[in-house]
């Protein structure tokens, strides 16, 4: 293994794993820390955590374990997945977990990089726009659980670390890989040692990737990874050879609890051809609605040649009010613990295709299901690829909050049924 990863959460993980199967990679995304070795051949591990979220010093445990996990495959390069969106809270996870990463390699600096041009993401004067808006105005200043109330991403990192936040600015981004390696090493050399490096292009991404041959650690989206790579292909250290991937039809199932505003247009765009059951905290915490209940629904229309959707996706306004009836973390929890208890009967009654909206609810179905290791297939839409259990036949698409068109649900039913993307 020569590129590992560890991502934060299990769509990130994905959208990263996309981005490095495409880039030539023999990539695996382990759900949590493998108990044993990895098997021969693979060149990138994403250990997928479900990390992003949780107490700092529960994610900073976790994912140490990774990185050892990932250093005892012989791993030359590590770099912690984090949101294109830089979800994150003033305790973190982002900076703690970096600053204990790079301790444990002994890292002198790590590049911090979020964009993700191709889903709007770019990083302008240390800046993280989402298509024409800053990240505080686009929507993500409402998510459930890492409100982005501030657009300066120097400005959110710093008191999440104690390294020292830097900057390179776009200027010298675009001077070339050289340029940008000499400044992130006088930001580190001045004790500025997580350096913010703007990208606005994939260009600017490649360059980034250039630029970090031979760098221990880097901190980002999955675009951090769009250049990486080639160094390894360079190096004649990849085999070339891609791992198959087949889709098959299959009793499917949609499970969205995602409230972002693209996910909650899918739902909307879905429920004009399809049954959706509609799910809400105060029902769940008031025994109204089970997972068995939903189950037995949800195999009923699937009996009857419908693929159906559970959703808990809500207006901020909606949500807001159901947090402040039964607190944050309990609605979320009671929302987590439904969808891997409805995943697990939904398996266990035939469902051979699942589709999952939601980064945090990706890791409770994940979770909820004990997959080991996923393998990599075809992308559906944007950092979004098909995906296969290791040990089972169960099709997968996690879906990240935000990404997709509005029929992307329809596009993965069908990508992984085997059609083409
Ligand atoms: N109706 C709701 N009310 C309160 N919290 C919700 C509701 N629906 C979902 N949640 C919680 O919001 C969080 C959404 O996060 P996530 O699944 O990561 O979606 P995204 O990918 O959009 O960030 C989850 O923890 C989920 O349990
Ligand atoms: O980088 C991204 O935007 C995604 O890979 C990602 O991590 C999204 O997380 P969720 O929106 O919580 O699914």
């Amino acid at each position: 293994m020569l590129l590992g990863c560890i991502g934060d959460d299990f769509t990130g993980s994905s959208d990263l794993a996309n981005t490095l199967a495409k880039g030539g990679m023999r990539t695996v995304q382990y759900c949590g820390v493998p108990e044993a070795p990895a098997e021969p051949g693979v060149e990138a591990g994403i250990v997928a955590l479900k990390s992003r979220t949780i107490a700092a010093d529960a994610a900073v445990a976790q994912s140490l374990r990774a990185l050892d996990w990932l250093l005892a495959q012989g791993c030359r390069q590590i770099l912690f997945k984090i949101c294109s969106t830089f979800d994150s809270t003033p305790e973190g996870n982002i900076g703690p977990v970096a600053d204990a990463l790079m301790a444990r390699l002994g890292a002198p600096h790590a590049i911090v990089c979020p964009a993700f041009p191709a889903t709007g993401r770019t990083l302008y004067q240390g800046h993280l726009f989402v298509g024409d808006r800053l990240l505080d105005e686009s929507g993500m200043e409402n998510h459930p659980l890492t409100p982005m109330r501030d657009a300066d991403i120097r400005r959110w990192l710093a008191p999440q670390t104690i390294a020292g936040v830097g900057h390179v600015p776009f200027a010298t981004v675009a001077a070339g890989p050289d340029a940008l390696r000499g400044a992130v090493e006088a930001e580190a050399a001045g004790g500025r040692r997580l350096v913010v490096v703007d990208a606005i292009r994939d260009a600017d991404l490649v360059s980034i990737g250039r630029a970090a041959a031979g760098m221990q650690f880097l901190v980002g989206g999955s675009g951090i990874a769009l250049g990486l790579p080639e160094n390894f292909r360079a190096g004649g250290l990849l085999s070339g050879g891609g791992a198959a991937w087949e889709g098959a039809p299959g009793p499917a199932a949609i499970l969205s609890g995602s409230c972002s505003g693209a996910t909650r247009e899918q739902v909307r765009r879905y429920r004009e051809s399809a049954p959706v059951l509609d799910v809400t905290p105060d029902a769940l915490l008031s025994g109204e609605m089970t997972g068995e209940a939903a189950a037995t629904w949800a195999l009923q229309r699937i009996g009857e040649g419908a693929v159906p959707l559970a959703a808990s996706s809500a207006d901020p306004a909606v949500v807001t009010e159901a947090q402040a009836r039964h607190g944050r973390d309990r609605a979320a929890a009671a929302i987590e613990t439904f969808f891997a208890d409805l995943a697990r009967r939904l398996e266990a009654g035939g469902v051979s295709r699942l589709v999952v909206a939601g980064g945090e609810t990706s890791g409770a179905v994940v979770e909820g299901l004990g997959l080991s290791a996923l393998a990599i297939g075809p992308e559906i839409a944007p950092g979004v690829p098909a995906l296969r259990a290791a040990d089972r036949p169960l099709r997968l698409a996690l879906k990240s909050g935000n990404f997709g068109g509005p029929d992307f649900f329809a596009e993965a039913l069908a990508v992984l049924g085997g059609e083409a993307p």
